[in-house]
């Protein structure tokens, strides 16, 4: 598979070449959510808040992989993720970013045609299936839900202490295939707002490739807040062509016959 990227000869509109569902998919990633208007997220009042349980990682692993920057803690992990729209519990796998080279875009999802400048993803593979036992053979199982990631966008604002550690970590990334193991502890869940309670939901892909159909999206209302110093960080890393990863996002997809829920009115 030639290496997938954002610049114009390997971008999200040349990926179909290696990854077809990119264009015949009907449950494609990201999505615009839309909240006025015929094809608008519904309520559903039977949408519960989304339950993390993210004991602080102490062993993980920081990478710039060309085209985002993740955060991957060792397998022995005992994060887990249940509630909300989820029938079964997940475990984590890791969380990575997308952003812009400006604060007018950045974002995958969009609200009403609105990019926020930054979203981060938390990626999570069902533990309980008797089909796979692993993130990677979740990915290939066919299974519609076998994923679910969290989405919360960035916005610019006050600095934000939580995320700190990872953004004054970006510079020691700062190569394509670079990466650190993560110094003492992280606390993802301080991250996160409080309440975990308005979001949007759907099904839909993987937004890089292989783009598989499996995932159960959640993407949050309220952004987290990120300074403009925390922003300009990520947009020194590179992306391996000596250019700085920029635009690591991938244009909204068709909705098709997809509805969106929204556990909030
Ligand atoms: N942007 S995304 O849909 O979370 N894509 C991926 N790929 C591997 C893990 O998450
Ligand atoms: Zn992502």
């Amino acid at each position: 598979m030639a290496p997938w990227g954002y610049s114009k000869e390997n971008g999200p509109a040349t990926w179909h070449k290696d990854c077809p569902i990119a264009n015949t998919g009907v449950r494609q990633s990201p999505i615009d959510l839309i909240t006025t208007g015929q094809t608008c997220a519904k309520y559903d009042s039977n949408l519960k808040p989304v339950i993390v349980s993210y004991p602080a990682f102490s062993e993980a692993t920081f990478l710039n992989n060309g085209h985002s920057v993740q955060f991957q803690p060792s397998a022995g992990n005992l994060s887990e993720l249940s509630g909300g729209p989820l029938t079964k519990k997940y475990k984590f796998e890791q969380f990575h970013f997308h952003w812009g080279n400006n604060d007018s875009e950045g974002s995958e999802h969009r609200v009403n045609g609105k990019m926020y400048p930054a979203e981060l993803h938390l990626v999570h593979w069902n533990s309980e299936s008797p089909n796979f036992s692993s993130f990677q053979e979740a990915v290939g199982s066919n299974d519609p839900h076998a994923l679910c990631v969290l989405g919360f966008f960035l916005k610019v604002g006050a600095e934000n202490a939580s995320l700190k550690p990872i953004t004054d970590l970006l510079s020691k990334v700062k190569n394509a295939g670079s990466s650190v193991s993560f110094p003492g502890k992280f606390d993802l869940k301080a991250v996160l707002p409080e309440t975990l309670t308005d979001y949007y939901t759907y099904d839909g892909s993987l937004t890089t490739p292989p783009l598989a159909e499996c995932v159960k999206w959640i993407v949050f209302k309220e952004p987290i807040e990120v300074s403009t110093a925390q922003m300009e960080a990520f947009r020194a890393v590179d992306d391996g062509h000596g250019k700085p990863i920029t635009g690591n996002y991938r244009p909204p997809c068709p909705l098709h016959t997809r509805t969106v829920a929204a556990s909030f009115k």
